[in-house]
């Protein structure tokens, strides 16, 4: 069967335990949604299970369906990264086999000073952290000298935070646009130069919404830009749009937290168009996943399971569902980053009777293969489509 329109919901973070490349990443025995089910007292997700959640790996509280209502499988990465990029990237058709350069010592005092002398700005910090306990650390100085926190992590991003009452968001913004000119250059080659404004007062900052990315464009053409190429819709929402650097994107718009995502794909399964529409629900990695919190992203899984029947109703007759996810962030895994996981693949219409097993996909971009089957497009160079058995 062919699809009009596909929507595509990335979960950013939630892994279904570790790959079998998981070492390499220092990420044996990972599993962000095993254990959440694991630790959160009441956890549920009866929408999900319904769906077939809980025939792609044993969870807590998850039953196995009998008659799943979506195919269900599991995708592996095969890229060489764990990063919000290499995995969108790769569910698009690309194979990061150079992985993006990151900074575990910080980045080159000659960047820093050439950065310090364009911004007019001193630079703190420069080291690799979690971005809210480097403002309990550095907020403060930050507020009375006025120079700006700039830090890292395992991924390739160089994120400068600020308070807003400090350095003016506009400023900001320019300030990130130099640090992106400069780390575009091939000796630094970072990924994401990230915008990380905050409020508050010492002891208690709160990190705004006002979060935004500067990302390198893909290295070669993605599904997306081929359905661009064929005059059909490619909607983002979200971070997506910052995740491709606008690449192959017809439209987008940006969502305030998770519910504003699922509120905004609603939105677009309500809209006519031809295409694919795409969202990323940052909030289970950037508040969750990263700050180790596993009651807190067990809830905000809740939250998400609880809007599942909204979305299967409004979907019509020709309407191709996909949740799925980027990379894991096992909330109780050693650190603060991103784990080496395969991640759920569930795909949802309304003519499945009982949904089947999809298996163990070998790379992320057998679903770009997927939707460029669908629409009749160009396939990505890696991938293979499963159209057949949906
Ligand atoms: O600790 P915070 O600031 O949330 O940063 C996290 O967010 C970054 C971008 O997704 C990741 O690389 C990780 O460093
Ligand atoms: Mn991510
Ligand atoms: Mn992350």
């Amino acid at each position: 069967m062919r699809f009009s329109r596909v929507f595509l919901i990335v979960m950013d973070s939630v892994g279904i335990g570790e790959q079998p490349d998981a070492p390499k990443f220092k990420d044996e025995g990972a599993n962000t949604l095993g254990h959440i089910a694991e630790r959160v007292e009441n956890f549920s997700l009866p929408n999900l299970a319904k769906l077939g959640l809980g025939n792609i790996a044993p969870l807590r509280n998850v039953p196995i369906a009998e008659q799943p209502a979506a195919h269900y499988g599991k995708m592996q990465e095969i890229s060489m990264g764990k990063d919000t990029s290499t995995g969108h990237w790769e569910i698009m058709g690309l194979h990061v086999s150079t992985p993006f350069n990151t900074y575990p010592d910080g980045f080159p005092a000659a960047l820093i000073s050439e950065f310090e002398e364009r911004i007019g700005r001193k630079v703190l910090g420069n080291k690799v952290a979690s971005g809210t306990d480097i403002l309990d650390e550095l907020g403060p100085e930050h507020m009375k000298t006025g120079a700006i926190i700039v830090y890292t992590s395992a991924d390739s991003v160089f994120q400068i935070a600020a308070h807003e009452e400090i350095v003016p968001l506009q400023e900001l913004y320019r300030i990130c646009e130099i640090a992106r000119e400069l780390t575009l250059r091939d000796e630094y080659a970072v990924t994401r130069v990230i915008a990380r404004p905050f409020v508050g007062e010492p002891g208690n900052f709160t990190r705004t919404s006002n979060r935004h990315d500067y990302s390198v464009k893909p290295f070669a053409p993605t599904v997306m830009n081929e359905l661009q190429a064929a005059g059909l819709s490619s909607i983002a929402l979200g971070k997506i749009s910052d995740i491709y650097a606008e690449e192959g994107i017809t439209k987008s718009i940006r969502t305030k937290d998770n519910m504003d995502g699922v509120d905004q794909l609603l939105g677009t399964i309500k809209e006519t168009f031809t295409g694919l529409s795409f969202v990323n629900l940052v909030d289970f990695d950037a508040k969750y996943g990263h700050r180790r919190d596993p009651q807190g992203y067990g809830q905000a899984l809740m939250e998400f399971d609880a809007r599942i029947p909204e979305i299967l109703g409004a979907l019509k007759e020709d309407d191709l569902l996909v949740i799925t996810a980027d990379h894991g962030n096992d909330p109780v895994h050693h650190g603060t980053d991103h784990t080496r996981e395969y991640v759920p693949l569930l795909v949802f219409h309304k003519g499945i009777e009982t949904g089947t097993d999809l298996g163990i996909r070998e790379t992320f971009a057998d679903l770009g293969a997927t939707i460029a089957d669908n629409f009749g497009v160009p396939s990505p160079a890696i991938g293979k489509s499963f159209l057949s058995r949906v």
